[in-house]
């Protein structure tokens, strides 16, 4: 028997998308991210769980359909078995029983103390399924506890049953023996399980459900929910930048502000002390002049960008809780056969929408190391994060909002074109789709407005500090004429090649650190259509940020981080200067034609 302080390593195991990630939540009090796809789990998470005087360290294991290694979440959950463990809890999904039993018997054969979860029993109850749990206990030798993971009942039952188990080391004691896991689990369900025709109306979900699979009406309906998606994001962004925020910021807090600084750097005390080292217009300047840190610093992430993270991550949580991203998967599949992906691969570039870091690492499901590179590579070159959208949104929309447009369409040719080579170059196959259907659901609020807390709250933590670093960088350089300097040395670059203004060089530089400040100080620039376009074509493309570097360089070599910067750049340099001379000499020809 253990000792007091024991902590008992418990697996949280099951098939992908079963409710493992909720049931860890719930049972741990941590966050675990959870979503409507498979592979949302792409590494382990650990917490403490523990019910009277017992503990247990519980890992949420990425779920997974076997355990044949043929993915780098299915290296995970068998490494954890070989390794051992005191007890497992197993969830099962009662809309798939089958096919989760075929996992649970090639976990079974661990011989490790279990119990299983039988969850998602509203969906199954929705669908006309009903399950037998006793004579599913009774065949599966363990216990087995009903559950709704999302409402979160009878979890304290789970506790007490795990504990017990490992401490009376309760192996499942099944007697179906004699045939494969397929058969077993076939056997099983339909010993336990009752199809009913459901009676009455077909709730809205389920009709959806089926609709959403098959490219008619499935393509009209999805693409009907992506630009509503669109629409709202671009203009509910709009409307709490310019009707709240702005007038806000603009009336309160920079009077305010300035206020504070103005008389504070008046004070006798200052002028005598930091005013005789240096002059004190210049640190006013790097306050609240134009590029002054604590104006910028809270005007650019907080009143032009933020409303529209705020909405994008409002309305992909939606998209990830309903099940509708992975039809979407299935209904572009041949798109991107093209670019030598498949369907589920929709997954990973969508999130990279919102930023690339949970992309790349959501790769990890991806089945092979070709896709991984891919779209590792596609995210990085052309997929805007969210902040870069809603800076473009800034940047562009006020001048006219067909730029916008405009640089959306390039930003899809460049992901296609260039997917379409990567394709042919980057070694190594891609499996055919392997994504599943989860059922649709309505998104539980209370979880919804918690996962984009969440994510709002990691924007502000990962956006606000690097960029008042920077932009407290650019007041530095700005005000001392070290940005001249830049600007004289990159000349050659910014200005005949791009037809950018000198001081555009500060753009290459912030860039490095957040994507969106490759963009907002064009805004202080006065740039002509032409520049605008340019310079938002050389931010698009442009290398990943240094958090994104940092993760690819984590999840390949570092070779692979250096290589997809280099190539980043030189493509957005390469690219902004041609549509620059390509502008001049259609401005050029037209007038010789007289038609300007
Ligand atoms: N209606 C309903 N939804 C549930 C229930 N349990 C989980 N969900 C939802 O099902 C989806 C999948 O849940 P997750 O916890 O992410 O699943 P997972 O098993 O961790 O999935 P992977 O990480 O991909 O292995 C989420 O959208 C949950 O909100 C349930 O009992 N009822
Ligand atoms: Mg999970």
């Amino acid at each position: 028997m253990a000792s007091d302080n024991y902590k008992y390593k418990i697996l949280l195991m099951g098939n992908p998308n079963v409710g493992k990630s909720v049931i860890f939540s719930k049972l741990t009090g941590l966050d675990a991210l959870a979503a409507n796809y498979p592979g949302t789990t792409v590494t382990y998470t650990i917490g403490t769980i523990s019910f009277n005087d017992k503990k247990g360290t519980l890992i949420d294991v990425p779920g997974t359909y076997s355990l044949d290694v043929t993915s780098e979440a299915e290296k995970i959950a068998k490494d954890f078995l070989n390794q051992g463990a005191d007890g497992i809890i197993f969830v099962l999904d009662s809309t798939n029983l089958e096919r989760n039993l075929n996992l649970a018997f090639q976990v079974l054969e661990y011989k490790i103390p279990i119990v299983f979860v039988l969850n998602m029993l509203d969906v199954a109850k929705r669908k006309g399924i009903e399950i037998d749990v006793d004579k599913l206990s009774q065949l599966l030798g363990a216990p087995v506890i009903p559950q709704i993971a999302v409402l979160g009942q009878g979890l304290k039952k789970v506790l007490q049953t795990t504990f017990k188990v490992i401490e009376e080391k309760r192996i499942a004691n099944f007697s179906i023996i004699g045939q494969d896991n397929w058969e077993k689990a076939k056997y099983i369900a339909s010993q336990v399980q009752v199809k009913k025709l459901v009676s009455g109306k077909i709730p809205l979900v389920e009709k959806l459900d089926d609709l959403t699979v098959t490219p008619w009406p499935g393509l009209p309906i999805m693409a009907f929910i992506i630009l509503v998606s669109m629409a709202l994001v671009v203009g509910g962004g709009k409307a709490i930048r310019s009707v709240i925020l702005l007038p806000l910021f603009n009336r309160f807090y920079i009077p305010f502000i300035e206020n504070i600084v103005h008389t504070f750097l008046n004070l006798g005390f200052i002028q005598n002390t930091i005013g005789s080292i240096i002059d004190l217009t210049i640190f006013s300047n790097i306050l609240v002049g134009d590029f002054g840190v604590l104006i910028k610093g809270v005007e650019w992430p907080i009143a032009l960008v933020l409303p529209y993270v705020l909405l994008f991550y409002f309305i992909l949580s939606i998209l990830e809780d309903s099940g509708l991203l992975p039809r979407l998967g299935i209904l572009v599949d041949g798109f991107m056969k093209k670019i030598g992906l498949q369907g589920g691969n929709i997954i990973p570039i969508f999130l990279g929408y919102g930023c690339a870091v949970p992309a790349i690492l959501g790769t990890r499901a991806a089945t092979t190391l070709k896709e991984r590179k891919i779209i590792s590579i596609l995210v990085t070159l052309s997929v805007p994060c969210v902040s870069q959208t809603g800076a473009f949104i800034v940047l562009l929309g006020n001048h006219s909002f067909w730029l916008v447009l405009l640089m959306i369409g390039l930003s899809f040719l460049v992901l296609f074109s260039t997917g379409q080579i990567l394709a042919k170059i980057i070694p190594g196959k891609v499996d055919p789709i392997i994504i599943e259907v989860p059922n649709l659901l309505y998104p539980n609020l209370k979880a919804l407005f918690r996962k984009v807390f969440i994510r709002i709250k990691n924007f502000m933590i990962e956006a606000e500090l690097p960029m008042i670093m920077a932009i407290l960088f650019a007041a530095v350089v700005y005000e001392f004429g070290i940005l001249k300097s830049l600007g004289e040395i990159l000349k050659p670059l910014i200005v005949s090649w791009l037809g950018l203004p000198q001081e555009a060089s500060i753009l290459l530089v912030l860039g490095i650190v957040r994507r969106e400040l490759a963009v907002l100080p064009m805004m202080e620039m006065g740039l002509t259509t032409q520049q605008l376009f340019v310079g938002a074509t050389v931010a698009m493309f442009y290398m990943p940020c240094i958090s994104v570097f940092g993760v690819l360089a984590q999840e390949f070599k570092f070779k692979f981080a250096l290589f997809i910067a280099l190539f980043t750049t030189s493509f957005a340099l390469l690219l902004g200067g041609i549509i620059n001379h390509l502008i001049n000499l259609f401005s050029l020809l037209a007038s010789l034609l007289g038609v300007m």
